[in-house]
């Protein structure tokens, strides 16, 4: 599969692009072997939770993944995933917006409707009627990523991209694409990685 990144596009002349990619391949990518969440074995791991809750590189997710989707045209005005990979990102999506006087909202997708309380399934500000991009960290499969589409088009969010912050060139994107019929953006592939 080909490389079509925001990074591969956008790393030679935006330092932040650039500063992210280092901070992912320093902290989160883990080479050995090991299971992921889909039962596959893999050669290595990108635990995006060590970047995702990082002082240096969480505002540089939000900022990065905000221009992704500047780049793209996205229009939206909430951000969320299926817990809990996704939902430092909607976060820190959430605060680099407002930091630019822009107004987006972050919501969490439960894997499970919650049983008492509210029932809720999709936790927030409601997203009932709003366009909304759903967040992913790493994909492998794309089964969380369509988990969460699922279950915020059952509350009413209307989808207009997935946007994932590394995607492991294992077909996610294109499955994301056919499946929930919307656009899948990464910032970063395995390329950009040096994972090749
Ligand atoms: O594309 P997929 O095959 O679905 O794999 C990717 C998912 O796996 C990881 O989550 P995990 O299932 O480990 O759960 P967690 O976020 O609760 O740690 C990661 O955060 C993605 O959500
Ligand atoms: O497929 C997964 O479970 C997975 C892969 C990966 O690189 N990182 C992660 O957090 N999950």
């Amino acid at each position: 599969m080909t490389s079509s990144s925001f990074a591969a596009a956008a790393q030679h002349n935006d330092p932040e692009v650039s500063r992210l990619s280092d901070l992912i391949s320093q902290h989160a990518v883990v080479r050995g072997r090991v299971t992921l969440s889909s039962g596959k074995e893999a050669d290595y791991y990108v635990d995006l939770r060590r970047v995702t809750l990082h002082h240096e590189a969480a505002p540089l997710v939000g900022r990065v993944m905000l221009k992704m989707l500047d780049d793209a045209g996205m229009e939206y005005s909430a951000v969320g995933g299926l817990t809990m990979g996704a939902d430092p990102v909607g976060t820190a999506m959430l605060h680099a917006a407002a930091a630019q006087r822009r107004e987006l909202d972050a919501f969490v997708v439960r894997k499970a409707a919650k049983s008492y309380g509210m029932g809720r399934q999709v936790e927030g500000p409601s997203i009932k009627g709003r366009k909304v991009v759903v967040l992913e960290d790493t994909s492998t499969t794309g089964g969380s990523a369509l988990q969460a589409v699922e279950g915020v088009r059952a509350a009413g969010g209307d989808v207009q991209a997935v946007a994932v912050i590394v995607d492991r060139d294992t077909g996610a994107k294109e499955k994301i694409e056919a499946e929930a019929g919307v656009p899948c953006f990464y910032a970063y592939s395995k390329a950009d990685l040096g994972l090749d």
